[in-house]
């Protein structure tokens, strides 16, 4: 064995264990008599963790994620509106904690419409691009209050946080993104013409790093008119980047228009390899369906494949890829379990 990587598991809560198990089970198979092997330990955090002892992510969990080389995160959250969960405010305290404090500026959001997905949109075309979604700023940093809580007369508020440090990193991170794909273009989206401050830095910082990759086609778009485009004409977009909250909305309509949100794959990465980088399907924890064994591994398993591509491991993460596609080319109308849908892609790698 040449090569141990330390992966650090968070299955999470509801659906998340459910999806991590497959994505474990795609990963074990792929790496399987290869010269590189992981280590993986898991640590058991998220809402029914805080419903047991009160915890979030103390310093020690943090601490003991941040050692390893990688991390596989499930989801986390409970059922929206549970009263029991008011005060813990987990995906702040626990995933937006994560994210922060390991620096994972970039936030990849790749969507694809593979063959044989289909797409609720009636001619959805080509769609293949990539969401650069800021992860550390805009307005989820919690730099907001409220004042005279829970009266009539009550003034709450949620500042937006835009760093030229922050922005331009992440936008470089894009131009870089869009320069290696084959259409080479790069949209902007914000809100520049309400959101002036905040926007005018995205679009001054856009303008500037431009000039350094002149192969790089660019555009811009508020965000509004990027949901219609994303509707009517998906093929437009090559690489998206955006703030940390216009990027969470997008790319739930990105994966909706691109087979489901039980597809959308997606990598927390520090660029810099400070922090390990952390790798989650976009979805939450669908409480809805969870326990159900119903719920669509394919995000996770693709996860895994970003996690594989970021380590350097190229030809395994292609193999998950391929592994899926194939998958998804056949899955027709027929309902398979979680499980047998990661147990299928598997047999697929084994059998290539
Ligand atoms: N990265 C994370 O850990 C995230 C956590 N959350 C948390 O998850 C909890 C639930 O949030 P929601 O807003 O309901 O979003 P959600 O993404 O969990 O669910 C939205 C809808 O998509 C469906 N869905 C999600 N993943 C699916 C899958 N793999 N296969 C099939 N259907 C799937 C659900 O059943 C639900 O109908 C909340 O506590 C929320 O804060 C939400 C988004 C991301
Ligand atoms: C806690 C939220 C920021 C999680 C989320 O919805 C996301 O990252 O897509
Ligand atoms: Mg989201």
């Amino acid at each position: 064995m040449s090569r141990v990587i330390s992966l650090a598991v968070i299955p999470g809560d509801g659906i998340g264990p459910e999806v991590v198990t497959e994505g474990l089970k795609v990963l074990d198979t792929v790496t399987d008599g290869g010269d590189v092997a992981f280590e993986k330990t898991t640590f058991s955090l998220g809402a029914t963790r805080y419903l047991e002892t009160g915890d979030t992510l103390t310093d020690d969990d943090l601490a003991a994620v941040s050692r390893h080389d990688a991390i596989l995160l499930g989801a986390v959250g409970g059922t929206p509106g549970d009263p029991r969960l008011a005060g813990a405010n987990i995906e702040r305290g626990l995933l937006l904690k994560l994210r922060f404090s390991l620096d994972h500026y970039v936030n990849l959001r790749p969507s694809v419409l593979h063959p044989g997905v289909s797409s609720p949109l009636a001619d959805p075309g080509s769609i293949d691009f990539v969401v650069v979604r800021e992860g550390t700023e805009g307005p989820y940093v919690g730099n907001g209050g409220s004042i005279r809580q829970g009266t009539q007369h009550e003034v709450a508020n949620e500042v937006s946080v835009n760093t030229a440090y922050g922005v331009e990193r992440v936008v470089r991170h894009a131009f870089g993104v869009a320069s290696a794909r084959p259409r080479k273009h790069l949209t902007l989206v914000h809100k520049t013409n309400v959101l002036v401050f905040a926007g005018g830095i995205w679009k001054r910082v856009v303008d500037e790093v431009a000039a350094e990759f002149p192969e790089v086609t660019v555009d811009y778009l508020h965000v509004d008119a990027a949901t219609i485009f994303l509707v009517t004409n998906p093929a437009r977009f090559d690489v998206i980047v955006t703030d940390n909250l216009f990027g969470d909305i997008l790319t739930d309509l990105a994966a909706a228009i691109s087979g489901g949100i039980g597809l959308a794959a997606s990598g927390n990465i520090n660029p810099d390899g400070r922090f390990p980088s952390m790798f989650e399907p976009v979805h939450g924890s669908a409480p809805d369906i969870a326990g159900k064994g119903i719920a669509d591994p394919t995000a996770a398993i693709l996860s895994v494949a970003l996690l594989l591509d970021h380590l350097g491991l190229t030809d395994a993460a292609a193999r998950v890829q391929a592994a899926v596609a194939a998958d998804i080319a056949e899955r027709g109308e027929a309902t398979r379990s979680t499980s047998e849908i990661g147990t299928a892609i598997s047999d697929r790698i084994r059998a290539h």
